[in-house]
């Protein structure tokens, strides 16, 4: 019911180039920041407040009126108050009536209410049209546009017309939508301010535990070791030869991680029969951060590729370069040119290389601005196929270095393998089930799975798919 004819009025279409007014609730940061924006895109400001006031903070266009006042001027109200002040708006719920009123607030802790802000505010005021949106974006970022790391605005709720009305402004506003649904996600949006690089965390935590634990693995292996069994003091590797050790380890186990869960999935799908199940849990969080683990990859591969590059200007390298030729001067004799070696360097050195570059088209194609223009086929053909490449060439790169002397005894010490022999399990392990197990033999059956031809007669029964048991 609309008791308010002006209100049906202003919810329609605006057609003419005149933009509707828009009321704000609360002259705070917020508030004035997004008020100065809106006047900028051209849309007349008229505040509610608990003081009529103006102060020479609040944008000079914009009208200052208390709450129910201002509320008659608009068919939008955005409410720059804290979720702790809502109770105030009950007494003005006639006012607010038919009205769409956008929720912004942000809370102190994760899941601090029970219910989302907004939903509590749907609840208050049971006659409005609850959406959420802005709340990802920061008052100062707005009021001096430096908005480049955040053009996008989640927006939800449940009444069409109004999250569209909403959609509108933050376009006007140089912004991007993002349409996040229901009422019912307003709970994750407001977590997300909360949330330090949600995606980053788990791949950060297991990068940084890796790399110590290798760091340290080459420390007993490399320094302490050889200080003790050959009393050579080799301390200094801690600056360069360790770091360019552990990086290319690293870079090599985190892309064989992020294509590990996709093994894990397929099995899982295979075992099941079909695709309409969900993953374990663990699975689903890791399946999402591949991404943010691919991107570290990265980071240690060019880092190994720079720790690369700098070798010959080390002390250490011209002094082992200048020792090999003094050798040969005392020893008045010429060694020849070792062909196996010169190839066994020059290749390792080529799959370093091609295997580098494919590393840095998976990086530049992950990236949204690049992903958002190709379509999900040549993105898939490029981060499976072109992914499995690039870990068949590290892997290779790695073989091709260390091989020749994995199996001779200098590479045990205190009974644990060399640090590249370790780097090797999970890669290998990747390629070999990929290659000789799902690759040749159950591609097929995993294709129809996945195209929904179901093998398991229970979630057939669930999805309505067909049994087609001739074709599996
Ligand atoms: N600041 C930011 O960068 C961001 C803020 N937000 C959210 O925006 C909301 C406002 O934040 P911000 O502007 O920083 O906060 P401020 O404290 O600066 O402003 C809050 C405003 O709410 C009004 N208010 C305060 N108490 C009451 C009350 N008892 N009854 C009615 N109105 C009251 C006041 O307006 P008046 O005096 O005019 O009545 C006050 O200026 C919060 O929910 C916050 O989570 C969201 C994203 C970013
Ligand atoms: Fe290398």
């Amino acid at each position: 019911m609309n008791k308010n004819p002006s209100n049906t009025m202003a919810l329609a279409p605006n057609t003419s180039n005149k933009r509707e007014t828009v009321c704000i609730f609360g002259t705070g940061d917020f508030g004035r920041a997004l008020g100065h924006k809106m006047i900028q895109a051209g849309y007349p400001v008229v505040y509610g407040s608990r003081s009529t006031q103006i102060s020479n903070l609040i944008p000079k266009d914009a009208e200052v009126l208390g709450h129910a006042e201002a509320a008659q001027k608009a068919a939008i109200i955005i409410l720059a108050i804290q979720r702790q002040h809502y109770n105030f708006l009950t007494p003005l719920a006639e006012v607010l009536r038919g009205k769409v009123l956008v929720d912004i607030s942000n809370n102190l802790k994760l899941n601090q209410y029970a219910e989302s802000n907004a939903e509590h505010l749907a609840q208050l005021l049971p006659g409005s049209k609850v959406v959420k949106a802005f709340n990802t974006v920061s008052a100062w970022a707005l009021q001096s546009g430096t908005l480049d790391a955040s053009r996008q605005v989640f927006v939800c709720g449940d009444d069409v017309e109004a999250k569209q009305m909403v959609m509108n402004i933050v376009r006007a506003l140089g912004l991007t939508p993002l349409d996040k649904g229901s009422l019912l996600a307003a709970q994750e949006i407001e977590n997300y301010p909360l949330q330090l690089f949600p995606m980053w965390r788990f791949p950060m935590y297991l990068s940084l535990g890796l790399t110590a634990f290798f760091f340290f693995y080459c420390v007993a292996l490399d320094i302490i070791y050889t200080y003790i069994y050959e009393k050579k003091n080799f301390s200094f590797f801690i600056a360069i030869t360790i770091p360019n050790r552990v990086c290319p380890v690293m870079a090599l186990i985190l892309l064989a991680l992020v294509y590990l869960p996709g093994i894990f999935a397929a099995i899982i799908q295979l075992y099941r029969g079909t695709k309409y199940g969900r993953f374990p849990d663990w699975l689903d969080k890791w399946m999402l951060c591949r991404k943010q683990l691919g991107l570290i990859a990265l980071a240690f591969a060019s880092l190994h590729v720079v720790l690369t590059l700098v070798s010959p200007r080390r002390a250490f390298t011209k002094w082992k370069t200048g020792k090999g030729i003094i050798s040969q001067v005392l020893n008045n004799k010429t060694e020849p040119l070792d062909h196996t070696n010169a190839w066994l360097s020059d290749s390792y050195l080529a799959l370093g290389i091609l295997g580098f570059f494919l590393f840095v088209l998976l990086g530049i194609t992950s990236l949204p601005s690049i992903s958002n223009n190709v379509n999900w086929r040549e993105f898939r053909f490029v981060q499976s196929k072109l992914g499995y490449l690039a870990l068949i060439l590290c892997t290779a790169h790695t073989l091709v270095y260390g091989g020749k002397w994995f199996l001779s005894p200098s590479a045990y010490k205190w009974y644990l393998p060399n640090i590249y022999i370790l780097s090797l399990i999970v890669p290998c392990a990747v390629l070999v089930v990929k290659f000789v197990l799902i690759f040749p033999c159950i591609d097929k059956p995993l294709t129809q799975i996945r195209q929904g031809w179901e093998r398991n007669p229970k979630y057939a029964k669930q999805t309505n798919y067909i049994i087609n048991k001739s074709a599996v």
